[in-house]
């Protein structure tokens, strides 16, 4: 960033020239331009300068002339004045009407009253800088909100995470459970960062067979492997000055790994059946449902990748840790998809609501939007949508009950303790849901707390 500020001093007399020169030169970082003429000043504007000392009488037009020019140019350049003479009808018409910054008289006491007015206007354009910032946060945060819908305090970490994300290069790893909105927050990051104007370009790693990957992700030269009738690009050059979202790295064999990290680590790629090193310029964003740090314990995915790839972590919350959010992105699908449809716009009953609250989501946001979307077409128009229009169809739950592969005894307890924790203990009432006899309980309980005493 140039961090210069540039001053103009516009003076036809060599003494005063030299003299303001030497003083405003004595800061490193004042960039100084000297003109002899209002039209060699004139004839510059166009670098931008953050201040221009003006000498009231030049040899070719009048102090008030230039002025009115700059003024014309660019109104928010500060002018000062430097006349040699005190004529205070005259500076008060060019600071009151014409824009003057100030009027200083060529007298002693002269560069103290310029570094002041200097000092102010850095002060004022660092000002305006914060401003621009703060205008700028409030703008991601508005356009991440339209994009990526929540509100709760879960989600706000993430949306500050996301902002912190924005301003820079950094690699960033999203974890979050399926449905939870990965590649959504990893388009969110690019639109909203200074690489808006390049591809997002999105990889599933774990939908293309493994011996593709290679040669869909780097590209391939003409006749590298049979079926190569002509070069390819790969996704990494067509995320070139983009962004490049690679979901699913966990399911990476261990084979490509070692190659994306050669990418990754020297920004370059070879094609498949190539010899020469290209350049990429793109950020990645990596996703992934699998805890990588336990991939890499049970040696599935190299250390060294995984820190390469670490960078800024989003861990994005499953939906039923998001409390009313549910009901933010019930309605927004419930609009869009009204709109679509030509529908009068839905609303959602209290039974309706608390069933959506009650209910875990293990299909996250994406089993939410499945849900509200089949409620729109079931439900009357008049009545809006009611808690029958609300139908769950997730098979997940039990699938990763089961997956868990307790032994039969081990998942008797679980169960057992399920329906005590929601019958609050009342042993008779679980036997009787369970359709077993009260013994079996106390059995179990009595066996739980001697193999526990035996542990301690
Ligand atoms: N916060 C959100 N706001 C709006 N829509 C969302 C949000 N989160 C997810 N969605 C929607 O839910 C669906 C699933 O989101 P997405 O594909 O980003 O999830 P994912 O975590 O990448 O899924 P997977 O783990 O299967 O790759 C999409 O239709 C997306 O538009």
């Amino acid at each position: 960033m140039d961090t210069s500020f540039r001053i103009f001093v516009v003076e036809d007399d060599p003494t005063y020239m030299r003299m303001l020169r030497y003083f405003l030169e004595l800061n490193p970082d004042h960039e100084v331009h000297v003109f002899d003429t209002g039209a060699a000043c004139l004839d510059k504007l166009n670098l931008n300068p953050h201040l221009i000392s003006l000498d009231y009488s030049l040899p070719d037009m009048t102090g008030e002339e230039v002025l009115e020019r700059i003024k014309h140019y660019d109104q928010n350049i500060p002018v000062v004045i430097l006349s040699g003479q005190q004529d205070v009808e005259t500076a008060v018409k060019l600071i009151r009407n014409e824009g003057a910054y100030d009027y200083i008289t060529k007298s002693e006491d002269f560069r103290a009253r310029l570094e002041n007015d200097i000092k102010q206007i850095k002060q004022k354009i660092d000002l305006e800088e914060e401003v621009d910032q703060l205008r700028r946060e409030v703008v991601a945060k508005y356009e991440f909100s339209k994009s990526v819908i929540g509100a709760s305090p879960a989600m706000q970490r993430v949306f500050r995470l996301m902002e912190k994300a924005v301003r820079t290069n950094i690699t960033v790893s999203i974890h979050g459970e399926t449905g939870t909105g990965k590649e959504v927050v990893a388009k969110s990051i690019h639109y909203n960062s200074t690489r808006r104007d390049g591809s997002f370009v999105a990889v599933n790693m774990g939908a293309i067979p493994r011996d593709l990957l290679e040669s869909e992700l780097f590209g391939y030269e003409k006749g590298a492997f049979t079926g190569a009738v002509t070069r390819k690009k790969g996704q990494f050059e067509l995320s070139d000055k983009g962004t490049l979202f690679l979901d699913e790295i966990g399911e990476v064999g261990l084979n490509l790994q070692a190659k994306l990290l050669r990418a990754i680590q020297e920004r370059e790629i070879v094609r498949v059946g190539g010899e020469e090193p290209i350049p990429f310029d793109a950020r990645i964003i990596i996703a992934t449902h699998k805890d990588l740090g336990e991939e890499v314990k049970a040696g599935r995915f190299r250390e060294d990748l995984y820190y390469r790839l670490l960078g800024l972590t989003i861990e994005l919350p499953p939906l039923r840790d998001r409390g009313n959010d549910v009901f933010l992105l019930a309605n927004s699908f419930l609009k869009e998809f009204s709109k679509q449809n030509g529908l009068s716009s839905l609303l959602l009953t209290k039974e309706a609501k608390n069933k959506l609250l009650g209910y875990s989501f293990p299909g996250n946001v994406r089993e939410l939007r499945a849900v509200i979307e089949l409620a729109a077409v079931m439900a009357d128009e008049s009545e809006g949508i009611l808690a029958d229009d609300i139908q769950f169809r997730s098979i997940r739950k039990e699938d990763a009950f089961l997956t868990e592969e307790l032994t039969l005894e081990e998942y008797k307890r679980l169960i057992i303790h399920h329906f005590l924790k929601k019958y609050e203990n009342d042993v008779i009432k679980v036997a009787e849901k369970l359709d077993i006899g009260k013994s079996t309980i106390y059995r179990m309980l009595k066996e739980e707390k001697e193999e526990v005493e035996q542990a301690g």
